[in-house]
């Protein structure tokens, strides 16, 4: 499989390129030239089929013969093996026609490990392939950060720094990346906000001589690797409900649109999914764009949903490529205008497209801990704030007599105080974390300046 730039000025890489790179060097997202397509008797060929098999199917067209798919296949089965449910992502029924997809069941309770388990696998073959080191940044708003680490930790040929907004993740989803004793391992937090961790690590894959120095590459969702790997969740929750014989809408809790970009990716693989609903916290960006066209990034709010304090959703850009008819000068022309002036000038007729399938929803605090209430009280189901504005999301806006999905990104004991506000129950984390508020915690604190994080970075990558 071929990859291009959505902003058409680097040159095409092969799937192990793209993985490696994590961000083209025009400052585009890459893309498949070419989406995979199944029919719907393959389609239904995959019905009932175990996780880890099923996922290899779907993942394999993206990459294409640099891997095996008996290899492939062996690393979704040793990716999801350790999962805390058989079925790797239940589907738990909350209404009539509504489905919570538990997304939460791997390592670090997030959605975030679905992917992350396998991509950690996906590098160690391709660099001891290729006998080479990389040095991966991530930015997290709270999951990305902990499920990179887990992923990457004590590995070899990775070294991985991760940066986090100083002081606005949950406690425990900040403890589960600060207390991984792993010598590879380096976190920092950040005084800034999400989108300015995130700034950063596109800023340190700007800086070529330092992106090639170091070796730079990426684990957020601005890598494909990351997408493509949440794309089989969506195919497995579809198929269990009668696809692609029916029909089946999905709500994703969003934020840097990268878990709702792989379920628009599904539909484009031939899924029958004709309603995506995309939720949103008081940082409600995608919101407005869908109800009128306004894609105005606004200072970045604190809320209950920490995950989702996000106002530039990197994934959109993948998205826009798409409704401009690959049109990559036109994508280039448009993304620099946003990061000039604030203000995405999506043309009308693309955006008439985008809303034509998407729906966005915005739900506040107090909206929030009435949803998890809610929810609890009728259905004894007990959602993270994250999932609870999926919920609410899909009661608000799911097309009559469709089933729909609500994506369950994140486990209810990463967020304990919005959830016994909400219900009066505590949610306990698992007995492998039972210990996590006796660890040390170890990470340093930096200014938003990309100097003294390049320089820490360098620091980490030259530790021996
Ligand atoms: C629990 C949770 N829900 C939702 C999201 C939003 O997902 P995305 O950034 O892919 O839109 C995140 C962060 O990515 C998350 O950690
Ligand atoms: N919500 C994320 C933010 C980063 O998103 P990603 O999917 O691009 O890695 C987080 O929890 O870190």
């Amino acid at each position: 499989m071929r990859y291009i730039s959505t902003r058409g000025e680097a040159a095409p890489r092969d799937f192990e390129a793209v993985l490696l790179a994590g961000l083209a060097e025009d400052g585009g997202l890459f893309v498949p030239a070419a989406w995979p397509e199944f029919s719907a008797a393959e389609w239904r060929g995959l019905r009932g089929l175990p996780y880890a098999e099923l996922a290899a199917r779907i993942i394999h067209p993206f990459i294409g013969d640099s891997l095996s798919f008996e290899t492939l296949r062996t690393m979704t089965q040793r990716a999801y093996a350790g999962f805390g449910h058989p079925a790797v992502a239940p589907l738990v029924q909350t209404d009539t026609n509504t489905f919570a997809l538990e997304l939460f069941h791997g390592p670090t309770l997030a959605f975030k490990d679905m992917a992350m388990q396998l991509l950690g696998l996906l590098f160690d073959h391709v660099l001891e392939k290729r006998r080479e080191r990389v040095t991966i940044v991530g930015a997290t708003s709270g999951d990305t950060g902990s499920a990179a680490i887990e992923a990457c930790r004590d590995r070899t040929a990775i070294d991985i720094v991760i940066l986090h907004p100083e002081g606005r993740t949950s406690d425990v989803q900040r403890r589960q990346m600060t207390t991984v004793p792993a010598e590879n391992v380096r976190n920092i937090a950040v005084q800034g906000s999400f989108d300015d961790c995130q700034d950063l690590v596109k800023a340190m894959f700007a800086d070529v001589p330092f992106r090639a120095e170091m070796r730079l590459s990426a684990v957020n969702s601005i890598n494909w690797a990351r997408v493509a790997a949440q794309i089989p969740y969506y195919a497995y929750a579809a198929l269990a409900l009668g696809a692609p014989d029916r029909e089946v809408a999905f709500s994703v809790p969003t934020g840097n649109f990268g878990n709702v970009l792989a379920a628009w990716a599904a539909r484009r693989m031939g899924l029958p999914i004709p309603r995506l609903i995309v939720g949103a916290n008081r940082n409600d960006i995608l919101a407005r764009f869908l109800a009128s066209n306004d894609m105005t990034a606004r200072e970045v709010e604190p809320s209950l949903s920490p995950s989702m304090d996000i106002q530039v959703s990197s994934n959109f850009e993948r998205l826009l490529f798409e409704l401009l008819g690959r049109d990559a000068r036109a994508t280039a022309e448009t993304m620099r205008r946003f990061r000039a002036e604030g203000r995405m000038p999506v043309p009308d007729a693309a955006w008439q497209q985008a809303t034509a399938l998407f729906q966005g929803f915005a739900l506040d605090d107090q909206g929030t801990l009435a949803e998890i209430g809610r929810l609890h009280r009728q259905s004894g189901y007990l959602a993270d704030p994250h999932t609870a504005i999926g919920s609410a999301a899909a009661k608000a806006l799911a097309p009559a007599g469709l089933p729909v999905v609500v994506a369950a990104t994140a486990h209810p004991a990463k967020f304990p105080d919005a959830v016994e506000r909400a219900t009066g129950i505590r949610p306990p984390l698992p007995p492998r974390l039972a210990d996590l508020y006796e660890r040390e915690e170890r990470f340093t604190v930096l200014p938003n300046d990309l100097g003294s994080i390049e320089a820490a970075v360098r620091a980490h990558a030259r530790r021996n």
